[in-house]
């Protein structure tokens, strides 16, 4: 009998000016503090984690960056680490990797400079991600007003160029909890054969199920953060959740 594969739950730490912080809909300005990233991020791995989700939300955002502390976050880490955010040329890149992280996350470069972004999914392969924020089908700079095309066009000339995964985020959604959006990811997964990380919305075990009972489609994790920094539930009961669905 084939083998049913797990849902991987990528818990989320976003750091702007040092802190942990959530957004809402991806928005500066939106965020609420909740302490150490450092110890966030430890948390998560005490508690099961085998992802971790770790965004520079000022080098996102333009307002600096946490360069050096997302370099000692992903150090003090035993599992993988998805670093997003900012990572937009060959400087920012070349720091990100440098910092020992399983992959990366590209975002922005991807609207604004795809010429760059093809060399280096032809370059790093699976070690680039491309994350897809939209509303609708629109493409968007996170927490940005700029608009990006349209995420089936782009979605197709990914492809094409060998991107491995997508990260797909409803803005909408983002820091919401107002649950991930379904219809979107199964769109997605029915428009590429890539894996794609679902990101934004998740409000409830029953939400990381409904994820779950989508990775025959494609669907391969999911980035957690409100939730979790809310308590709505544990990450040992949203591993749990996932591994008996
Ligand atoms: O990932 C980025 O690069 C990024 C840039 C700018 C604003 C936000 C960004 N990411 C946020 C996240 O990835 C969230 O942590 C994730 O969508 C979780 O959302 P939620 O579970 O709704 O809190």
């Amino acid at each position: 009998m084939p083998s049913r594969s797990v849902l991987e739950l990528l818990p989320a730490v976003d750091v702007r000016d040092g802190q942990a912080v959530r957004l809402v809909h991806g928005e500066s300005g939106s965020e609420t503090s909740y302490g150490s990233p450092l110890e966030a991020a430890l948390s998560w791995q005490r508690s099961g984690a085998e992802w971790l989700h770790l965004v520079d939300l000022d080098a996102a955002f333009g307002t600096g960056d946490n360069r050096e502390l997302v370099r000692q976050i992903t150090e003090a880490m035993d599992i993988k680490v998805e670093l997003s955010g900012g990572i937009r040329d060959d400087a920012s890149l070349a720091a990100a990797l440098a910092t020992g992280c399983t992959r990366v996350n590209l975002g922005t470069a991807a609207l604004e400079t795809p010429e760059w972004v093809a060399k280096v999914i032809a370059e790093h392969g699976d070690k680039i991600a491309v994350g897809l924020d939209v509303r609708g089908t629109t493409l968007k700079g996170r927490g940005w007003t700029s608009e990006g095309g349209d995420l089936y066009e782009t979605l197709a000339r990914l492809d094409s160029e060998g991107c491995a995964r997508y990260v797909v985020t409803d803005i909408g959604r983002d820091g919401t909890l107002t649950g991930p959006n379904v219809e979107l990811l199964k769109n997605v997964c029915a428009a590429t054969d890539k894996p794609v990380v679902a990101s934004g919305g998740v409000s409830s075990l029953d939400d990381l199920r409904a994820l779950a009972g989508l990775t025959h489609l494609g669907v391969e994790g999911a980035i957690v953060g409100k939730a979790l920094y809310a308590k709505a539930f544990t990450l040992e009961e949203a591993l749990q959740a996932v591994a008996s669905a």
